[in-house]
């Protein structure tokens, strides 16, 4: 996966596509995972508007089954705006409509039929912050399958321990389950909100600057993990960090004033943009 230095753009700064060290690749795909390639969400025509101001403007991509998607652009092109269109969290905000489709597996996740609360469950969401409850570490991780009708406490500690073993953080609070999640390091809190988010066994993660806290060994870590998690997950990611984009995921779109420039494979966006755009952007031009 490693791009050759003498094949990228002219002007590029070396930002070379490679995935985080430590369990670099994921296991050879699952026998009969056929969807691996296939589209787990569309995005038809979008445009998106708070009030009168319009932020996204005919954006249309495809989300592909266990991969990573990163959305990249500078401040305020939409980038967030995008990812939460996809679980339909922009519904909270007053004044906020779009045009155009949001496809989950095929179906349009805003048709009135759709159970906003289920579709949520499905797609969950990581924030900027690490946002854990004032709850135990066990609580936290079992808020969402409580919520969600598990109640049985063997059924919750096996959960609780899947969830924090997805998320890398199971042998660092194994023995203290029942202490408070804020006494955990910030890294640590993100990861107990990723375990939190895979508790109710989402289909989809959406991570909105998940490591824009953190020091470079706790992002590390949490690179590692996103590129892990897309065996069983399919991920989409915002990130400012043209790096981060390059290490941990397989297509990215690139973002400028709620228009989406160009999408495409990683490496191909990195090296050979098409849009001329793009390539400013990416050898640091402007941003
Ligand atoms: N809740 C909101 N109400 C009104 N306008 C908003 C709201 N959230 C975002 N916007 C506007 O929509 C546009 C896109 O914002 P968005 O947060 O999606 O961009 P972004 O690319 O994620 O930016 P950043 O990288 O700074 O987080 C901006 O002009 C922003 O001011």
């Amino acid at each position: 996966m490693d791009v050759q230095p003498g094949k990228m753009v002219a002007t590029a700064p070396m930002v070379t596509v490679r995935p985080p060290t430590g369990q670099l690749r994921p296991a050879r795909p699952q026998a009969g995972l056929a969807s691996s390639v296939s589209a787990k969400i569309s995005v038809r025509e979008l445009d998106f508007y708070y009030g009168h101001r319009q932020s996204l403007f005919r954006v249309g991509l495809t989300i592909r089954s266990h991969s990573v998607t990163a959305f990249i652009g500078p401040s305020g092109c939409g980038k967030s705006t995008l990812l939460r269109c996809l679980n339909r969290m922009n519904d909270l905000v007053e004044g906020a409509r779009h045009t155009g489709r949001v496809e989950l597996d095929g179906l349009d996740i805003y048709d009135p039929s759709i159970n906003v609360t289920d579709l949520r469950k499905r797609v969950g969401m990581v924030f900027q912050k690490s946002n854990p409850f004032p709850k135990s570490i066990y609580d936290n991780v079992a808020y969402g399958p409580r919520l969600h009708g598990t109640k049985d406490k063997r059924s919750l500690d096996e959960l609780v321990q899947h969830s924090l073993q997805g998320a890398g953080l199971w042998d660092e609070v194994k023995d203290r389950l029942q202490q408070s999640a804020l006494g955990l390091s910030g890294g640590q809190q993100q990861r107990l909100c990723i375990a939190r988010a895979l508790a109710v066994r989402p289909e989809v993660i959406l991570m909105d600057e998940p490591c824009s806290a953190l020091d470079p060994i706790a992002t590390g870590k949490i690179e590692e993990l996103i590129y892990t998690l897309k065996n069983t997950y399919t991920v989409a990611i915002v990130t400012h960090n043209m790096q981060q984009a390059a290490r941990v995921s397989d297509q990215c779109g690139f973002f400028l004033m709620g228009e989406l420039v160009e999408f495409g494979d990683t490496k191909t966006i990195f090296t050979t943009p098409r849009d001329k755009r793009t390539e400013d952007y990416i050898t640091g031009r402007f941003g």
